[in-house]
């Protein structure tokens, strides 16, 4: 792409509070983060973090009474100044977003047909041409006899194959935006890895971003061209993959590699963080992630440190530049 395309999802220095038992809670905090056409960008941090809530914000799907700060705009267009019937135009239209549970996006006492024609018809699309559309991205989606299961209901799927149908839903808008939240925790690995390959097959064919939430940082390594990296509602590092992963400046990204033994190969067994994952509302002043870092020092409690450029990069870290070995 031209540095002038506009990307297709821009996020910039987002706020979040959620109304709280007493007080509205915060859950993020400054994320800012770009994803643009063609690319595919993890968002990766352990549970807790804010990246479910982050995805949500992409598509206005916050609770009701949250308080935003900060820009979201997918394709060019403010996300968070829109009204409904402007977020249910850019949900049918420019962005998609594909859950870890493909049950919970569809409605069980309808045909799979009726909801992979709805945004079609919706769009003005007469009904045979939603049909045959339809049954293009059944089939590109690698689902065999796509006339006969546009007639079938979502029980008669196994999950594998209704995430494909998800997904083939996801496109049918041609989006310019799909976000992933953890779109195959909840399949067994084989069915993982032929989703992930259906994903970012037709993903790259079509020209469309991915923002790819997952835990599974051996993924994220595999698919994602960036990768950010969060923590108690804020972004902590970022990179390319191959830049963060092979030399991580945070202590809290070199934990999260530690864990994962296939990426950290040096190590004989994954070595857990330390201590319990903070929300932004639990966490202390400081870097929210001192009290689990090993390299922490007095300042680390005192000062929150700002995202800044490192290398390639950008991380939050007191001691990112001292060159470390984490
Ligand atoms: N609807 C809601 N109302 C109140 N608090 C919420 C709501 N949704 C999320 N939260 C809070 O926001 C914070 C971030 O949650 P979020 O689900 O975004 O984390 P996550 O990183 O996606 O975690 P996971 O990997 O477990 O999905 C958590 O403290 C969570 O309790």
């Amino acid at each position: 792409m031209t540095e002038y395309e506009t990307p297709a999802l821009e996020i910039d220095g987002l706020g979040i509070r959620l109304p709280g038992e007493q007080a509205a809670r915060p859950i993020l905090d400054g994320v800012t983060l770009r994803v643009r056409a063609g690319e595919t960008v993890g968002l990766v941090g352990e549970s807790g973090s804010g990246k479910s809530v982050a995805c949500r914000s992409v598509l206005g799907l916050l609770p009701p009474r949250a308080r935003t700060s900060g820009e979201v705009r997918v394709a060019g267009r403010d996300v968070l100044a829109m009204n409904r019937a402007e977020l249910a135009g850019l949900r049918a239209g420019q962005v998609a977003m594909i859950f870890q549970d493909p049950r919970a996006s569809v409605n069980p006492l309808r045909r799979v047909g009726d909801f992979l024609t709805e945004g079609l018809r919706g769009a003005g699309t007469p009904a045979a041409a939603a049909e045959n559309r339809a049954e293009e991205l059944l089939d590109a989606v690698g689902i065999r006899d796509p006339r006969g299961a546009l007639r079938r209901y979502p029980h008669q799927f196994s999950g594998g194959m209704l995430q494909r149908v998800v997904i083939a839903a996801a496109l049918a808008g041609e989006p310019a935006l799909l976000v992933a939240d953890e779109p195959t925790t909840a399949l067994d690995v084989t069915t993982q890895a032929e989703i992930i390959a259906i994903l970012t097959r037709l993903q790259a064919a079509r020209g469309t971003g991915m923002l790819f939430v997952t835990h599974d940082l051996e993924l994220a390594s595999a698919i994602c061209d960036r990768v950010y990296v969060m923590y108690a509602g804020r972004i902590v590092e970022t990179n390319g993959t191959d830049a963060l992963f092979d030399r991580p400046r945070h202590p809290y990204t070199a934990g999260l590699l530690a864990c994962t033994p296939h990426i950290e190969a040096a190590a004989a067994a994954p070595r857990p963080i330390p201590g319990r994952p903070v929300s932004l509302a639990e966490a202390p002043p400081g870097c929210a992630f001192a009290a689990r870092c090993a390299h922490a020092q007095p300042r680390c409690s005192e000062e929150t440190p700002e995202l800044a450029h490192h290398g390639d990069g950008l991380a939050a870290c007191h001691r990112a530049d001292e060159g470390i070995k984490l």
